[in-house]
């Protein structure tokens, strides 16, 4: 099975290229979204992140599957709410400030396996390219191999982030960026697998809710600073930074044909409502 529209079920090697300096990132993963009935408004409408799931056929027991994905999907969804109330806190604003934002949230739980790969410095071979997470905040389990590393502004450098057992890493997404006025930074990261093993990770995607209108929070300028972005919504701003990370894939191609139905799909929910 090949990914589809709108971006769920199985990724093969090399479909996504983050530094489209190399041949495409060494991972392949499965992606599903919270469940949904297939008659959900939020589906018909064709909503990012917000369609059908597809389950994996040749897994073992696809019903306990089924049961510890979505359970897990529930809880990642839960702490991201309250990560976003302490956000809030620490920018000034009302606890609730991101509850809006929060509703019927566009998320996305990653299962990613990394084959091993060469160890020299010089190969621009990636597990996956240097990138910031797109939307709102990342949560990311990983296991014990290692092989992740964020950007140190300071030191210039990468430094490695050494897994620790039972703790999760948090990554702020472009949209709080744009949302903050750059006061509160999405950080680059990459993975090299140069464990010799495979790799497995699973990072959650909280991106809120496809319709909601993020621009600068008030807060976060001064009267007489100017935004640095302009207003733009969830889903535009996510359809668009996945088209730029699939070039020439059939990914892409779908995801610019997930815009177009997007277009239309936004019109006629705004009837319903
Ligand atoms: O696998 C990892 O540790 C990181 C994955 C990641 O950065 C991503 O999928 O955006
Ligand atoms: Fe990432």
């Amino acid at each position: 099975m090949d990914i589809g529209t709108p971006n769920l079920g199985y990724e093969r090697l090399r479909a996504q290229n983050f530094e489209k300096r190399g041949p495409g990132d060494l991972k392949e993963g499965f992606y599903l979204c919270r469940e949904l009935a297939p008659n959900h408004l939020a589906v018909k409408a064709g909503k990012f992140s917000q369609g059908e799931n597809k389950y994996p056929a040749e897994i073992r027991d696809p019903t306990r599957f089924r049961a510890v994905v979505n359970d897990y999907h529930t809880l990642m969804t839960y702490l991201s709410w309250e990560i976003f109330r302490i956000l809030a806190l620490t920018l000034d604003l009302r606890e609730d400030w991101f509850d809006e934002f929060c509703r019927e949230s566009a998320t996305i739980l990653r299962l990613l396996r990394y084959p091993p790969q060469e160890t020299e410095e010089s190969s621009l071979e990636r597990g996956i390219g240097a990138h910031t997470d797109f939307g709102g905040l990342t949560i990311l389990l990983q296991d014990d191999k290692g092989g992740l590393q964020v950007w140190d502004r300071e030191g210039s450098r990468w430094a490695d982030v050494v897994p620790i057992p039972g703790a999760l890493v948090v990554n702020l997404g472009n949209m709080m960026m744009r949302w903050t006025n750059d006061r509160y930074i999405s950080n680059l990261h990459r993975v090299i697998n140069r464990s010799g093993e495979e790799r497995y990770s699973a990072p959650f995607f909280f991106s809120g809710n496809p319709d909601f209108l993020v621009e600068c929070i008030p807060s976060c300028k001064g009267q007489a600073e100017a935004a640095k972005y302009p207003p733009i919504t969830v889903q535009e701003w996510m359809l668009a930074r996945y088209a730029d990370t699939y070039g020439n894939s059939q990914q892409a191609e779908a995801m610019a044909e997930l815009s177009r139905d997007t277009e239309d799909a936004i019109v006629v929910d705004r009837n319903i409502d």
